[in-house]
């Protein structure tokens, strides 16, 4: 027995939800289907269990810096309010309810289960067949790539999920790939004691952003006491109560913990996709600038391969909701995307890096401010580490983007975010009046260095 319904979305993360209720409240027939969790990655196992381990290891670091500033200090890092905080106020111990009724009260209809597509327009859930009249939209997110090393399988290694899910930390644990989330679990897990080692194949942490920001980190990374193996390959992975990991130039790493943190893949395998015409290998769902990805079928979040960030998935939903609705509006521009790695300092940056741009063949010019030499910088003391890098395209006089990395270096990013969207005239970010003493005034200590 087929169904028909205006709208089928599959996979009620932070992007389907998004579109399903905002389709639901326009007075569409929705019918959302989640596997697992409605709210999906972020909520339950990313980024808001993350960040409030993040907080509270800031908090330890904070501590650490009251004496010479502010008096003395001494704080006894406990996992136990962390792990409590995480469980009751940031999952409901991983329960969604408030999220299905959060759905349900829009008018949209719920369906538990795992979905596959049948053909265009035409989705099953457990037997039960729904036909979209105006289509479906793709919304399963993204898993943890898990490399194929010998040993690796089968042994009990962790993935953000269950870190994010653990009641107490190990001694000591191997965090094999330094990206977003090997640095930032890393950084903070280390703060809560625990001995900390990264092992990341490229030459770098967080390789995708600019070389300051990751010389940046794995200098902080040092100072708190964690161990970075660069250009590191791990043949294989052996456990018997505790992990050794074996590099090819035959080095042995050993810990009672390893978390696995090197990329995430769309969760395309259960899904069907060929009856579509699409290939679950592939590394994404191709989308166009409307979010549409084929005959009644739309695309949103970590599957198309633009970002696996919350806020990409939110602003792929708004354009498919308009689009569905008829509304017009914007299409998809990716020109400047925001990203902060919620390290201390925070990384932000948005744009193009130098080396994108000049691989682009843009001509370059680059503006620098160190953090501990603006007003505010030398104010903050302990703690000021960071920068503000400007990469400017020297044609045009336009910022093609940008980093900032410090205290509040995400918050900063805010502005430089609109400079690229807008390609706002480098002489007007000069013409503008920058608060004194802010950390965002260090952008004014960039924009002179231009000269
Ligand atoms: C540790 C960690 C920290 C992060 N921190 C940040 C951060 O600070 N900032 C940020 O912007 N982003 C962060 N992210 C990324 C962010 O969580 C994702 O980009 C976001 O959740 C993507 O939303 P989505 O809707 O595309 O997918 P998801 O949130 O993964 O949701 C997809 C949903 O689809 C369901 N599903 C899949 N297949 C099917 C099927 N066949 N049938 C039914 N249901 C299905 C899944 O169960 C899931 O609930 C972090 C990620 C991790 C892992
Ligand atoms: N603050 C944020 O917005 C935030 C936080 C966490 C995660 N995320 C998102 O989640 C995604 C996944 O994060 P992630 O850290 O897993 O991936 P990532 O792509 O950010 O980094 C993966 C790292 O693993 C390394 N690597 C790959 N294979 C390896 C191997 N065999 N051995 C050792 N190192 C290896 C890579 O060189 C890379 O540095 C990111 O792309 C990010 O967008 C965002």
């Amino acid at each position: 027995m087929t169904e028909e319904v205006d709208v089928v979305v599959v996979g009620l993360g932070v992007g389907g939800e998004e579109v399903a209720g905002r389709l639901a409240e326009a007075g569409r027939d929705v019918i959302g289907i989640e596997g697992e969790l409605v709210g999906g990655e972020c909520p339950y196992w990313g980024c808001i269990p993350s960040k409030m381990i993040v907080r509270a290891s800031d908090l330890l670091a904070e501590t650490a810096r009251v004496d010479g500033i502010a008096g003395r200090a001494h704080a006894i890092p406990d996992w136990t309010p962390v792990a409590d905080r995480i469980r009751d106020e940031a999952t409901d111990d991983w329960n969604d309810a408030v999220a299905v009724k959060r759905f349900t009260d829009k008018g949209g209809r719920f369906v538990r289960g795992w979905a596959t597509l049948t053909g265009p327009g035409e989705v099953d859930v457990d037997g039960k067949g729904f036909r979209a009249r105006e289509g479906v939209v793709l919304a399963a997110g993204s898993a943890p790539v898990v490399p194929p090393i010998d040993g690796l399988a089968g042994t009990p290694y962790w993935t953000n999920r269950r870190l994010l899910e653990a009641d107490t930390l190990p001694d000591s644990l191997l965090v094999l790939g330094g990206g977003a989330i090997g640095v930032e679990l890393a950084q903070a897990l280390g703060r809560f004691g625990v001995e900390v080692h990264i092992v990341e194949a490229s030459d770098r942490v967080i390789s995708g952003e600019e070389p300051e920001s990751s010389q940046l980190i794995e200098e902080i990374l040092h100072s708190d006491g964690i161990t970075v193996h660069l250009n590191a390959s791990v043949t294989s992975v052996h456990h018997d109560g505790r992990f050794t990991l074996t590099t090819s130039d035959r080095r042995s790493l050993v810990a009672d913990q390893l978390l696995v943190s090197v990329g995430r893949r769309p969760r395309l395998d259960r899904l069907g996709v060929e009856k579509v015409g699409l290939d679950s290998n592939a590394s994404a769902v191709t989308v166009d600038e409307r979010m549409r990805a084929g005959e009644k079928l739309w695309a949103v979040g970590d599957v198309t391969g633009h970002g696996v960030f919350t806020h990409m998935a939110m602003y792929q939903a708004d354009i498919v909701v308009r689009d569905i609705l008829g509304q017009g509006g914007p299409s998809a521009d990716y020109r400047a995307v925001p990203r902060v790695t919620f390290t201390d300092p925070e990384i932000g940056a948005v744009g193009m890096t130098e080396s994108q741009a000049l691989q682009a063949g843009h001509s370059v010019k680059i503006g620098m401010a160190r953090i501990p030499a603006t007003a505010r910088g030398w104010i903050h003391k302990a703690g000021n580490a960071g920068f503000i890098k400007l990469v400017v395209d020297a044609d045009r006089d336009v910022l093609l983007g940008a980093t900032s990395a410090g205290p509040a270096g995400g918050e900063v990013l805010s502005m430089l975010t609109l400079a690229v969207k807008t390609s706002t005239a480098v002489a007007t970010l000069r013409d503008m009046i920058y608060a004194y003493p802010t950390f965002h005034r260090g952008v004014l200590d960039a924009l002179h260095d231009l000269d």
